[in-house]
């Protein structure tokens, strides 16, 4: 195995690496796998359970991709599987035996046929934040959110108990078709707050607004956006290579990361955004993140456009040392560069519906 791995690394591949039980586990860890698929169904028995992934993803040591595998069929399943931190699902019956592809595609990434410009690509991922009754989540809901933010930060305007929360998630739930996902914000909250939050709501992720470090999301029981602050100082290109630094940190331990404006003693909220030259540099890079601060129905579309705009053009026209590599036209070379100027994903983090109106 390790041969074969080695091999494909020499071919400037990757490897999915599967198993199904903790002896097999054991050995892709130590011939060195990076992507570790966790397959649900025994190959003996071909039936299905996603408590395999349950029982062996904790093994599954930090900064592995990890995949689950087989016997999901529904958005309930992945809300399971976010649970035991999973980075990403293979899906096979559940897509050929349903009656329209498509459809099932949508239902299982949370995506609405008629969603609106922003979320209907699949590029850009729309979160509202700031939301304290279940009618407000419905409409956000409705209108195509891909989550929802409820604040559990203390001494905030907008924080809401967990009994109110819990009946939030209960309504968007309830709605038919794709849901959202459910975040709770936190900001340099106790570990147990967090994890008794999540168990008494039924949040599929938090949002930490605060200093916690890369252990501490790691302890958190679902999955886990970090806000990075940026400064308003920051300019590009000299102050990317810092803060890429700082968000490769949390994204290589798998928590989606959310870059907002810092403005000291204030963990967000705070209607400012920074120097947006900064956000399309890193995105440029291919970085998977959410932007915030300051956005505003007037702003957005014109932000989104700057960001990516500005990423592109920056590709083909300078000279990126942090992508010093293998020689101009090698065919390594050309590979990085195909896959560079594959369009980035990037998400935004709106404030609640008010300014929607
Ligand atoms: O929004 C809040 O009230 C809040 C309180 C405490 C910590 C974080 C908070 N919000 C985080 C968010 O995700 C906001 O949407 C983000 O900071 C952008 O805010 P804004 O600049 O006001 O749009």
């Amino acid at each position: 195995m390790k041969e074969l791995l080695e091999t494909a690394q020499s071919l400037w591949m990757q490897c999915l690496v599967e198993v199904h039980d903790e002896a097999e586990l054991e050995t892709a860890v130590e011939v060195g796998a990076e992507i570790i698929g966790i397959n649900n169904r025994d190959l003996h028995t071909f039936t299905t359970d996603l408590a395999v992934t349950q029982r062996l993803a904790p093994l599954v040591p930090r900064g592995k991709v990890l995949v689950s595998e087989s016997g999901i069929f529904t958005r309930d399943d992945l809300r399971l599987l976010s649970r035991s931190r999973v980075n990403a699902v293979l899906v096979g019956e559940a897509l050929v035996t349903a009656p329209d592809v498509g459809a099932k595609v949508r239902e299982l990434t949370g995506q609405r046929q008629t969603g609106s410009v922003l979320s209907g690509s699949g590029m850009i991922r729309v979160k509202i934040c700031g939301i304290g009754t279940p009618e407000d989540a419905c409409v956000a809901a409705e209108a195509g959110a891909d989550f929802i933010g409820m604040v559990f930060v203390p001494e905030r305007h907008r924080r809401i108990a967990p009994d109110a929360a819990k009946e939030i998630v209960a309504a968007v739930r309830e709605l038919d078709g794709p849901s959202p996902q459910m975040v709770g914000l936190f900001a340099d909250q106790s570990l147990e707050e967090v994890n008794d939050t999540v168990a008494h709501c039924g949040l599929d992720a938090v949002q930490l607004c605060g200093k916690e470090s890369v252990e501490y999301t790691a302890a958190v029981d679902c999955q886990v956006i970090k806000v990075v602050h940026v400064p308003a100082s920051y300019r590009a290109p000299d102050d990317v290579p810092q803060l890429a630094e700082r968000v490769a940190q949390y994204a290589d331990d798998g928590c989606l990361v959310t870059l907002d404006r810092l403005v000291e003693g204030i963990q967000g909220g705070t209607g400012q955004s920074f120097n947006l030259d900064v956000a399309a540099s890193l995105a440029h890079r291919g970085g998977d993140f959410l932007l915030a601060g300051g956005l505003t129905p007037a702003n957005v579309g014109r932000i989104i456009s700057a960001v990516r705009a500005l990423g592109c053009r920056r590709i083909q026209r300078h000279r990126d040392p942090w992508q010093e590599g293998p020689p101009q036209n090698s065919a390594v070379h050309q590979q990085r560069q195909r896959y560079r100027r594959r369009p980035h994903r990037l998400g935004l983090a709106a404030r609640g519906k008010s300014e929607y109106n």
